[in-house]
Formats: structure tokens, C-alpha cells, sequence
């Protein structure tokens, strides 16, 4: 059967298999804990049996609400942060066409734009002057319901809408995905009477790609969220057992493995262009979930070949407290030979025939040899193609392995309190409403 497969032979120049071997009581009891509840944060493993457990209905009122805004809009706009962007713009970015922004809109395939990701106001200003003749729906995500940076993107984008279409039009072109209860965002998706989806009070943002979240832009962009399900659910079946078979468990104790070894930073890596918010998705899984108590792997991403350019040098030869993890994809979509060339002036005439694939290849291979050789190990994870369903096994397992690494390590992998730190001083700087004590404190600083 064609599917993900991790390979760590590359790591074992720098740790021994006995090394790894030394942490498989505290990897099969960090997998007990991920399956079965009994670690810190167990409140929050709905996602666990999320892809074997999501059920047709709940898919078929998905699709069907991306066929309502596919059919009435040129551009949706999903509006979120974090665990409520990402996850989409990694996947639609993974299977689209690398011009699609350039290309005219089709009928009935929407371009999907994101806002309510920064608080840039020329973003803002220029995605609204974009959207002025455009018939534009809004995907409004935000588990909270309460983040500030979507709650600006929407209220700007709310008005702009109702202005264009009319409140009762407007109205129709949006939808809210929020908390069952709680929050500003479920509030006025009542208020308006918005089509909503819910965001289970189990599933926390960096680990709700596969919810609606994820789903519906995803379903809007006209990729088959079915396929994308299925792929995760064959992997949470495999990722079960407390041994090397299971790929989540062979990398979670890896990379704690090499972390022990003094690693402290995992670079993920791809050769595809079209991963490079695959990277962003998995830092934020990655380092929210780990980075606490003064401990984690600090994750980061390069793009391949382009950053052999410019990062290639820091990673061959700068200090050796690194490790990577390439994700290999086996095959292209589409053929691309490089042709021959009589004067061949370039030199080029002794790739002359070979797929572009196939040098891509070669930079992959090189590299990861000159890397180890220079004292960087390599964990291996292939998948064999850019497709929904292999999408779906790579995102499953990394959010399995990644509660599992978080365990291994002593943390609770489920909460993030460190984030609101810069919130309560952006609150009170702002001077907001029950922010009077930190706003003096923060203003004697300053
Ligand atoms: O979905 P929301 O509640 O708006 O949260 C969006 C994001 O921002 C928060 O500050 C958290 O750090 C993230 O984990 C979350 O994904």
C-alpha cells in the first residue's frame, strides 16, 4: 500500500539505536496518554479519533455550504489566526496551482483569500480595494471568538460586504466557525442568524485542520476534503501500537532522542515549493504545543533548493545543535523534461531528458548526505504524492506524534499560556475596558 513512511537511519551517527531504544517506557507511556486520556491537558484529545469519527452528515452539510458560496461568490475571504489559518492555507497551498492568483477566476472555483492573520493596515486597506468589485463571501473562524486580530479583518470586511450586497444578502455570504456557546463571534453569528459550524471545546486550534476549520475553505478551494479525511483516518489506525511500526511513535522518540543529544532546533525541510505553509502549519503545532517550562525544540522551516542559498551555509557548517526533518515527496503532478541543446553553452546537455523531478531529486539527496556528513541528522519522511488523502496522513501524524514528543518531554502538549502574555500588554496599551491596572503598570514603563 502506498503510503507515509518515516526512515531515521540518518540520525544514528549522532544517537545510537540503544539511545532511542532507552526511551521506549517513557514513548509507550506517552502514547497510553494520548490514548487513552491519562496525561496533563486530556481535555483537549478530541482530535484523536477525529477522522475515523467524523461522520457523513456533518461532511455532506460542509460541502454543501461550500457549494452555496462556490456557486454565489468569485473570492471568499477566511478570515483567522493560528490554529484558524493555517491549517487551510497549508493545504490549499499544497494542492493548488502555483499561478492561481495570476490566473483569471473560474466560474464556480472562488479564489480563497485569508485576513485576520496579521494586523497590517496596507493589508487591509488593499484586500478591501481588491474586494470593492468582487462578489465576495467571508469564512469567519475563531475558537475563541473573542481573538482581536480576526474580530478587526471581520468588522471591516462585515461593513464592506453589507454595503455591496445589502444586510439580508451579506448575511447569506458569510459564515461562522466558533465555539458552540461561548464568545463575541458566537454572539453576533446568533444575532445576524449567520450559517455556523462548531469548533468542539476538545479540539484546540492547532489541532483542528480536520474540523470544519480546515474543512470548509479547503472544500471551497474544490479540494476533496473526503479524500483528505480518509487519508487521516487511515493513519490514526496506524499510529496506535507502542513500537517503531508506528511512524508517530518512531518520530516522537526520535526527535526527543536527539533533543536529549543537545539538537534543540528541528528544521523541517521540503523540496516542494508548494509546502511552504505545510513548514508554518507544523511550527505553530509544534511549538506551542512544546515550547514551555523553559523546554522545547525550536522548529523551523527552510524551502529547498531555494534556501540551500541562503541558509544552506548556517546549516552545513554554523553550530551543531540541529537536526532535520525532510518531508520527500515521490511523485510530481505533471512532467517537465529539461531539453537538449546543441550549442549547449549552459553545459546543461548532460541533464538533457531527465525530469526537473529528477534533479530536484538529485539537490535532495546530495544535500541530505552533505548534511549528515556534516554532523546534522536526518529524520526521513516520504509520502508518495501532493494528493488529499497523503495530506491527510501527514497532517494525522504529525499531530500524533506531536502530542506523544510533548508527554515524552514532561509537558502538557494541549495548552498555551504563554501566548497571552503579549495580548494583556497589547489590551492595556490600547487602554481596553478592564485593562485600568496594566494599562498605569505598562504606562510607568514606558
Ligand atoms: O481560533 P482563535 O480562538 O481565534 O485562536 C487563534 C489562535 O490564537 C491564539 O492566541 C492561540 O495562541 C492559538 O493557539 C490559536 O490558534
Amino acid at each position: 500500500m502506498k503510503t507515509l513512511h518515516v526512515d531515521i537511519k540518518d540520525v544514528l551517527g549522532t544517537v545510537s539505536q540503544d539511545e532511542i531504544n532507552k526511551l521506549d517506557a517513557n514513548a509507550a507511556s506517552a502514547l497510553d496518554k494520548v490514548l487513552n486520556g491519562t496525561g496533563a491537558g486530556s481535555d483537549f484529545l478530541g482530535w484523536v479519533n477525529l477522522p475515523t469519527e467524523t461522520t457523513d452528515a456533518l461532511l455532506d452539510d460542509i460541502v454543501a455550504t461550500a457549494e452555496s458560496l462556490r456557486r454565489d461568490c468569485d473570492t471568499v475571504v477566511a478570515i483567522g489566526i493560528g490554529g484558524s489559518y493555517l491549517g487551510a492555507k497549508a493545504v490549499i497551498e499544497a494542492l493548488s496551482d502555483s499561478f492561481a492568483a495570476y490566473r483569471p477566476a473560474e466560474q464556480g472555483t472562488p479564489k480563497v483569500l485569508f485576513a485576520g492573520q496579521n494586523i497590517g493596515e496596507d493589508y487591509l486597506y488593499e484586500l478591501q480595494d481588491y474586494l470593492k468589485d468582487k462578489r465576495f463571501g467571508i469564512i469567519v473562524i475563531s475558537k475563541s471568538g473573542t481573538t482581536t486580530e480576526p474580530a478587526i479583518a471581520f468588522r471591516l470586511l462585515k461593513e464592506q460586504l453589507e454595503r455591496q450586497l445589502g444586510l439580508e444578502e451579506a448575511r447569506k455570504r458569510i459564515v461562522a466557525i466558533t465555539d458552540a456557546q461561548r464568545g463575541a463571534l458566537r454572539r453576533l453569528a446568533t444575532e445576524e442568524g449567520y450559517k455556523t459550524f462548531v469548533i468542539a471545546d476538545n479540539v484546540g486550534g492547532r489541532y483542528s485542520v480536520l474540523t470544519p476549520v480546515g474543512l470548509l475553505p479547503i472544500a471551497v478551494a474544490g479540494f476533496d476534503i473526503r479524500a483528505l479525511i480518509d487519508g487521516a483516518a487511515e493513519m490514526e489506525k496506524m499510529t496506535n501500537s507502542a513500537d517503531a511500526s508506528n511512524p508517530a511513535y518512531l518520530y516522537a522518540e526520535t526527535r526527543n532522542a536527539l533533543y536529549q543529544a543537545g539538537k534543540k532546533t528541528e528544521i523541517l525541510v521540503n523540496y516542494n515549493p508548494k509546502l511552504h505553509f505545510f513548514g508554518e502549519w507544523w511550527k505553530q503545532l509544534y511549538g506551542e504545543s512544546e515550547g514551555k517550562d523553559n523546554l522545547g525544540i525550536f522548529p523551523a522551516a527552510v524551502d529547498n533548493s531555494t534556501d540551500l542559498h541562503s541558509m544552506g551555509q548556517w546549516i552545513q557548517e554554523g553550530e551543531r545543535t540541529i537536526f532535520e526533518t525532510v518531508i520527500s515527496v515521490g511523485e510530481s503532478k505533471h512532467e517537465k523534461l529539461i531539453p537538449s541543446d546543441e550549442a549547449n553553452l549552459d553545459g546543461l546537455n548532460y541533464i538533457a531528458g531527465k525530469h526537473v523531478d529528477e534533479v530536484n531529486k538529485m539537490a535532495e539527496l546530495g544535500t541530505r548526505l552533505a548534511h549528515v556528513d556534516g554532523g546534522v541528522p536526518n529524520i526521513l519522511v516520504t509520502i508518495p504524492a501532493l494528493e488529499e488523502k497523503y495530506l491527510g496522513q501527514l497532517i494525522y501524524f504529525f499531530e500524533k506524534a506531536c502530542g506523544i514528543s510533548g508527554y515524552i518531554l514532561g509537558i502538557n502538549p494541549f495548552n498555551q499560556p504563554g501566548v497571552e502574555a503579549y495580548k494583556r500588554n497589547m489590551f492595556a496599551l490600547l487602554e481596553k475596558p478592564g485593562y485600568e491596572k496594566e494599562t498605569e503598570a505598562i504606562k510607568a514603563r514606558i
